[in-house]
């Protein structure tokens, strides 16, 4: 274990359905027996980037661990990007998508030393009009999907599945795109437009396939229609895009517009009907303790 004096573990004790406890107390006894302070933070759902803030400043952590999905590392990621402060993913929500990319390991005790281990990569963090995006964002039928979930009852998988039919009946796609990359517009027509950070899904599937979550770059992948032989594709390891299914943009800055109010995403976290988005790659990228 690298040498520590304070540790702050913040988790979301909703995310996934699952229950910490156990790995609370697993995670504070190993901290702990190398005698440096153990600090807790639970999320609360309201304010939370604001709290945690105030919580750093308090403990002065050389370390966060996060225990919780894809939208708590983004809640994270926001509360101490002004900081040069690493971080650790214990995937905990019904999403988990940044923590495969990273390979974070399945099992506790590997996550463990992994978190409390000194090997990091540094992930390049997405700046999205006001926002910060580590893994994925969506323009388009995901969004949509991600919108009727979050307002309905039932949560973590079944919850998505319960709402995919409606969200492909009532939604209006296709949806027209407008994407302006280094002085050139390209219009497009498609199911959604993913900006991608990363090269997977929590789900597993594969939508950039060649995409590097440290090379200063991010994709923008036009889906073009519900081809479900191809839809199936990106569940392989070695998935190749006909150009009649996606098309990928690489680049470090983006503007995309739409005709009318589509529904966005980031990190698994809906965040309104917009118009337009703005892109760019933010000035530092986030370390994270990986194998
Ligand atoms: N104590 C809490 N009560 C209710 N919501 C919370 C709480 N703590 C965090 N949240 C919310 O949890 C969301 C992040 O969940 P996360 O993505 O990490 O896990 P998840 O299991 O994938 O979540 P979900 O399935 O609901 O998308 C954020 O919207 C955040 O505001």
């Amino acid at each position: 274990m690298a040498d520590f004096r304070n540790i702050l573990m913040v988790v979301n004790p909703i995310s996934g359905g699952e229950e910490k406890d156990d790995l609370i107390k697993e995670v504070r006894r190993a901290v702990e027996q190398n005698n440096c302070k153990f600090h807790l933070f639970k999320t609360k759902g309201e304010n939370d980037i604001k709290k945690i803030k105030a919580e750093i400043d308090k403990t002065s952590p050389e370390r966060v661990l996060v225990v919780g999905g894809d939208g708590t590392v983004k809640i994270v990621a926001e509360a101490l990007f002004d900081k040069d402060l690493p971080i650790a993913i214990f995937p905990a929500g019904s999403a988990n998508g940044l923590a495969l990319n990273l390979g974070i390991p399945e099992k506790r005790k590997q996550q463990i030393e992994v978190a409390l281990g000194d090997n990091f990569t540094s992930l390049d963090v997405l700046q999205i009009n006001d926002e910060l995006c580590l893994h994925l964002s969506d323009i388009g039928l995901n969004a949509e999907l991600i919108k009727n979930y979050e307002s309905a009852s039932i949560r973590g998988k079944f919850g998505y599945l319960m709402q995919s039919i409606p969200t492909l009946i009532k939604s209006k796609y296709p949806y027209e795109y407008e994407v302006e990359v280094n002085g050139e517009t390209f219009y497009h027509k498609g199911i959604m437009l993913a900006i991608a950070n990363c090269t997977k899904y929590g789900t597993g599937a594969k939508i950039n396939p060649e995409g590097k979550h440290d090379d200063g770059k991010f994709e923008i992948v036009i889906f073009k229609n519900l081809d479900i032989t191809e839809i199936l594709g990106t569940l392989r390891e070695d998935v190749k895009f006909d150009p009649a299914f996606a098309e990928t943009i690489s680049t470090e800055q983006a503007i995309i517009k739409c005709k009318k109010p589509i529904a966005f995403q980031i990190d698994g976290e809906f965040i309104e009907n917009t118009q337009k988005i703005a892109v760019k790659i933010a000035e530092k990228d986030l370390k994270i303790a990986v194998k």
